[in-house]
């Protein structure tokens, strides 16, 4: 039986820190460039790749000779910063030796958080692969402090996955795929070799902590494997060392885990809002009208809303809360923090006498609001 990866167009493959470096020992070029020969076989198959490189921080230190992942957050700035120049020199050779271009693509959180970056961001990628060329993405971690940072690069590969609406999101790290327990600690783990994503029982038996070269561990790549489901792709978490791994995955083998996305795709813009880490700012609710927009599947009015915290303007992403805290949509907000605050609790009809306008008649469109 085949998997569906057989099917897959367009694919992202993350690659982590502690694959790259052998376990921190510098970048394993001889492995990069056995992936590189995979990735121009899955080309010529015509089948679209961007690749997700961890690494930077790892070699970073190992040129700088720092034995001990650093703390303070300008250290690992600087060493990310000697660490990308190594990790796209190795990734330009080995692909160029294949006739294959490159493209350097660092991004943050707030490049895929702003509606007008992640569009740029989106066609630039779309257009490199027209070309051809093969993207080499990594988060640009000098200019993020740790309250912004993706951190690991699970999280950045299925928001990358969401953006170019890949088929696909593979996870390539140093174990053979998901275990029913960290394989480290427990040698009776299991592997599970098949899921569907975002099934609350892997995010238990993934919580154990990383590896000390990588930063996400197993848990990262299940919620990454949910993140990306979201737009349809399903994600493989495999080891890296397995021989042929992307050109057997992809001619529908099962290796390692598979996470199958079963949700249809959202529409472009609606992915974008669920994706949105850092909402500007929160709209709570009373209990009808989160039935309203729960079960009814009704646009937000002022009527409905009970407190509003945050500085965000019109067309902002803000998170919605239902009566007892918890989060249960975004969407894009029609008016300004300051402006909620006075129409809250009021019926459609008296906004305009308030605040001496009537943008829109509801505070989010139901075309612009995910529920979560
Ligand atoms: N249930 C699990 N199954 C497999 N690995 C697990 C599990 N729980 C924790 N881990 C740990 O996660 C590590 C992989 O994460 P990480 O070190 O962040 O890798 P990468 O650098 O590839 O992102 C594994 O080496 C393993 O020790
Ligand atoms: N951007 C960082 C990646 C951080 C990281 O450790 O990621 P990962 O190994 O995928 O858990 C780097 O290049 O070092």
């Amino acid at each position: 039986m085949t998997t569906p990866l057989a099917k897959a167009k367009r694919v992202v493959v993350k690659i982590g820190s502690s694959l790259l470096t052998a376990g921190g020992a510098g970048l394993d070029r001889a492995a990069i460039s056995d992936w590189v020969g995979q990735v121009a076989a899955l080309r010529a198959k015509k089948i679209e790749v961007i690749v997700v490189s961890s690494g930077a921080i790892a070699e970073g230190m190992q040129r700088l000779g720092w034995s001990k992942r650093p703390h303070a957050v300008n250290e690992l700035q600087a060493a990310a910063a000697v660490g990308q120049m190594g990790l796209v020199q190795v990734w330009e050779s080995c692909f160029s030796e294949r006739d294959l271009h490159t493209a350097q693509v660092l991004l943050t959180n707030a490049d895929l958080a702003d509606r007008n970056r992640y569009l740029n961001a989106r066609t630039t990628l779309r257009t490199l692969l027209g070309l051809g060329v093969i993207p080499v993405i990594n988060e640009n971690d000098t200019v993020v402090v740790d309250e912004i940072r993706f951190g690991d690069n699970d999280t950045l590969a299925a928001l990358v996955a969401n953006l170019i609406e890949a088929d696909a999101l593979v996870i390539l790290t140093d174990q053979a795929g998901l275990f029913s327990a960290d394989p480290r600690k427990d040698p009776k783990a299991t592997l599970v070799s098949h899921a569907i994503a975002g099934e609350a029982k892997l995010e238990a038996i993934a919580g154990g902590a990383g590896s000390h070269v990588g930063s996400g561990g197993m848990i990262t790549k299940v919620l990454a494997a949910k993140r990306a489901a979201r737009s349809g792709a399903h994600t493989a978490i495999v080891s890296g060392r397995e021989a042929d791994v992307l050109s057997r995955l992809f001619s529908g083998e099962s290796i390692g885990t598979l996470l199958e996305a079963q949700t249809a795709p959202l529409a472009a813009r609606k992915q974008w809002l669920a994706d949105h880490l850092q909402p500007a700012g929160r709209i709570t609710l009373d209990a009808g009208a989160v039935k309203a927009l729960v079960t009814d599947r009704k646009s937000l009015l002022a009527v409905g809303a009970t407190a509003v915290t945050g500085d965000f303007g019109r067309g902002e992403v803000v998170s919605v809360l239902g009566p007892d805290g918890r989060e249960i949509a975004r969407g894009l907000a029609n008016y300004g923090a300051s402006d909620v605050l006075r129409i809250l609790r009021k019926p459609t009809t008296e906004i305009e006498a308030i605040l001496g306008y009537l943008a829109e008649p509801e505070l989010i469109h139901r075309d612009n609001l995910v529920v979560l």
